[in-house]
């Protein structure tokens, strides 16, 4: 299976129509892979906050519609990374597009945990409460967004749904960028699952982006790891690795279930 993520840069000095084209172009353009998959709120940025509101879009809005039809262009799987989502209620969510390659919507997925502790996205937009898997035609999906990557029990979950593949947006800074690849290695390793992480690079609100996508095997081994620029990150592998390391080392079958909870 072949997976690109396009780690886009997400700058103030272009707009977010003309950013919207780009990649829309450069989805085109990743004709014959299997699975393309874009950062969290590329759009505005994840730490824009402003740009939240003023850019934020209905469910099927200008990026939903660009997106389906690049992936059905291409005929490739999508995951469009996060757009900031109003729902009709008024709330914004943070919320995942992933795509079919004919362009239908195969799922979306409206972030858990929101990043910023008393501001930011965490006061701005409301937190999502499912677990989102998608069946591709060679591996399941579970799909997590960012900050999403610090709770290992959200992918346990996924884990118990079926998943043998994260994938992962984001927009995470560079100064905890350490922070970012250990835990997609960890993700990854505890999970026996592949890991396709997928960064923004660029400069907005001030906030230097770490970019160094990454794509991990169930193994922990890291197949693939960008740069800090914009980059378009290539990477081959076979979903059958996941059996065949939890057949190996069976380390999922000795869980004990139910420590996350006190107990007496
Ligand atoms: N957009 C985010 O979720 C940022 C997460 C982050 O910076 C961190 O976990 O550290």
């Amino acid at each position: 299976m072949r997976a690109s993520l396009l780690q886009v840069a997400v700058n103030e000095d272009e707009s977010v129509d003309s950013r919207r084209r780009r990649v829309a172009a450069l989805v085109r353009d990743q004709a014959g892979t299997d699975l393309v998959v874009l950062p969290e709120l590329w759009t505005t940025g994840a730490f824009a906050y402003e740009g939240f509101g003023t850019e934020a879009e209905p469910l099927e809005g200008p990026t939903y519609e660009a997106m389906a039809k690049a992936a059905s262009e291409a005929g490739v799987w999508l995951h469009a990374g996060s757009v900031p989502e109003r729902d009709p209620d008024g709330t914004l969510y943070n919320t995942s597009l992933v795509f079919s390659p004919s362009g239908e919507l195969a799922a979306s997925y409206r972030k858990i945990h929101r990043f910023g502790f008393d501001k930011g996205e965490a006061v701005l937009m409301g937190a999502g409460e499912e677990l989102v898997t998608v069946r591709l035609p060679d591996t399941v999906v579970g799909v997590a967004t960012c900050y999403d990557l610090r709770f290992p029990e959200l992918f346990r979950g996924l884990v118990d749904a079926g998943a043998e593949t994260f994938v992962v947006p984001a927009g995470w800074p560079e100064r905890r960028r350490a922070h970012w690849t250990l835990l997609a290695r960890a993700r990854a390793v505890e999970n026996q699952a592949f890991v396709l992480a997928c960064g923004t690079a660029g400069t907005h609100a001030g906030v230097p982006q770490a970019g160094h996508s990454v794509v991990v095997d169930p193994w922990g081994e890291v197949l693939a790891e960008a740069g800090p620029g914009e980059e378009v990150l290539t990477v081959d592998f076979d979903p059958a690795t996941v059996a065949g390391t939890r057949d190996r080392f069976p380390a999922l079958k000795d869980r004990v279930l139910g420590l996350d909870r006190p107990r007496r």
